[in-house]
C-alpha cells in the first residue's frame, strides 16, 4: 500500500493566488492549494463557483490571469472531464473510447479496464452503460496511460448512492496502488469522500479549507447507510461569513454588499488560527443551497474561513 500523503515532497502541481478573468469578471481569485504524491484533494463549492475553472488552470488547459502554477516536470496528467463531447449517434464501443485520444498498448488497455472492473466489456456500446459503468470507463481512460496526477470533475454524477461508494472505494485503491496525486471536484458541498486529505471550499476564493470529519463513530450514520458508507464517505461541517446573492454580488457579515468576493477586500473576517471544536453532524439534514452559503455549524479545528 502506498503511504499517505507526503507533505515533504515537491507537489505535483501548486497553485499561488492564482486568478482567471472573462469579459472583466473574475471567475476565481486568490486561489491558493497543492496536490502532492499520493493526496487526495476535493473541491467542493456550489454550482459556478469556479471549481472547474480552477481544475482546468491547475491542469494548464486554461491560463491564469493572475498569479502563479506549477507543475512537476514531465508531469503527466490523467484527467476525467465533467462532461465528454461525444457524438451519441455514433455507435462506439468501450475499446475505442480507450484509444480516442491516442493509442494506447493492450496490455495497459486491459489493465485499466481490470482495475475498474470492466475488463469483460471491451466490446460493449458506450451508449448502453449504467452510469457508474460509464463513469468507471471514463476513470479507465485516465489511468490507462499511468499519470502522475488525477483528475476527477464530479466522478459520481450520474451514479446511484452505492455505485458512489463503489467509485470512492476505485478512487482509493487507485491512490494506494499507483501512488498517484487525486484532485477532484464533489457535486456534493458536505459530503466528500473520506480518503480526502485536504477539502477546499470555494465560492469565487477558497472560503475555508480541512479535512473532512470521518463519519465511522457515528452509530447513527452506519445505522442509516450501512459501514461501508461511512468508510467511503465523511461529512465536511463548515461555515461562512458571507451569502452569494443569485445577481453574482456578496452580501458580507457587516451588511455591506460587493461586486466581488476575495479574501483582501476586507469584508472577511479571519477565523484563522481558532480553535473550533469538532460537531459530528452525520444524517443531519443541512440548509445549504447554491445561493446562500450560510450554517450555523461549528467546524473542525484548523480549517481557514476567510
Ligand atoms: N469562458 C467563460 N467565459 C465566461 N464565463 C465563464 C467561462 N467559463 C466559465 N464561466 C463562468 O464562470 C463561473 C465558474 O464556472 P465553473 O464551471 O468553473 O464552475 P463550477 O464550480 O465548476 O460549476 P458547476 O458546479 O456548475 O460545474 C460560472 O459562473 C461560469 O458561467
Amino acid at each position: 500500500m502506498f503511504p499517505p500523503a507526503n507533505s515533504e515532497a515537491k507537489p505535483l502541481v501548486s497553485l499561488s493566488n492564482v486568478g482567471v478573468q472573462r469579459s472583466g469578471r473574475w471567475l476565481v481569485r486568490g486561489v491558493d492549494f497543492s496536490v502532492s504524491r499520493g493526496e487526495i484533494v476535493t473541491l467542493i463549492g456550489p454550482n459556478g463557483s469556479g471549481k472547474s475553472t480552477t481544475v482546468k488552470t491547475a491542469i494548464g488547459v486554461l491560463k491564469p490571469d493572475e498569479g502563479t502554477v506549477e507543475r512537476a516536470d514531465g508531469l503527466k496528467v490523467g484527467y476525467v472531464p465533467q462532461k465528454l463531447a461525444v457524438d451519441w449517434t455514433l455507435p462506439l464501443t468501450v475499446r475505442r473510447l480507450m484509444t480516442l485520444t491516442g493509442p494506447l498498448s493492450e496490455d495497459d488497455m486491459t489493465a485499466a479496464l481490470e482495475a475498474v472492473g470492466l475488463s469483460h466489456m471491451l466490446g460493449a456500446e458506450v451508449q448502453h452503460l449504467s452510469g457508474g459503468e460509464f463513469q468507471r470507463a471514463l476513470m479507465a481512460r485516465a489511468i490507462a496511460r499511468k499519470p502522475d496526477l488525477l483528475v476527477l470533475d464530479e466522478p459520481v454524477q450520474g451514479v446511484d448512492f452505492s455505485g458512489e461508494i463503489a467509485i470512492y472505494d476505485l478512487i482509493q485503491s487507485i491512490r494506494n496502488s499507483t501512488g498517484c496525486g487525486i484532485l477532484l471536484i464533489s457535486h456534493d458541498l458536505h459530503v466528500v469522500m473520506a480518503a480526502t486529505d485536504t477539502v477546499i471550499c470555494l465560492n469565487g476564493h477558497v472560503c475555508c479549507r480541512g479535512t473532512p470529519q470521518a463519519v465511522t463513530q457515528s452509530a447513527e450514520y452506519v445505522r442509516l447507510f450501512g459501514s461501508r458508507a461511512a468508510q467511503a464517505l465523511a461529512v465536511y461541517s463548515h461555515h461562512h461569513d458571507h451569502t452569494h446573492l443569485p445577481d453574482g454580488r456578496v452580501l458580507h457579515f457587516d451588511g455591506s454588499v460587493t461586486d466581488n468576493c476575495h479574501p483582501d477586500d476586507g469584508h472577511h473576517h479571519g477565523h484563522e488560527g481558532h480553535d473550533h471544536a469538532h460537531h459530528n453532524h452525520a444524517g443531519h439534514s443541512h440548509d445549504h443551497h447554491a445561493d446562500d452559503h450560510s450554517h450555523d455549524h461549528k467546524q473542525p479545528a484548523g480549517e481557514r474561513h476567510v
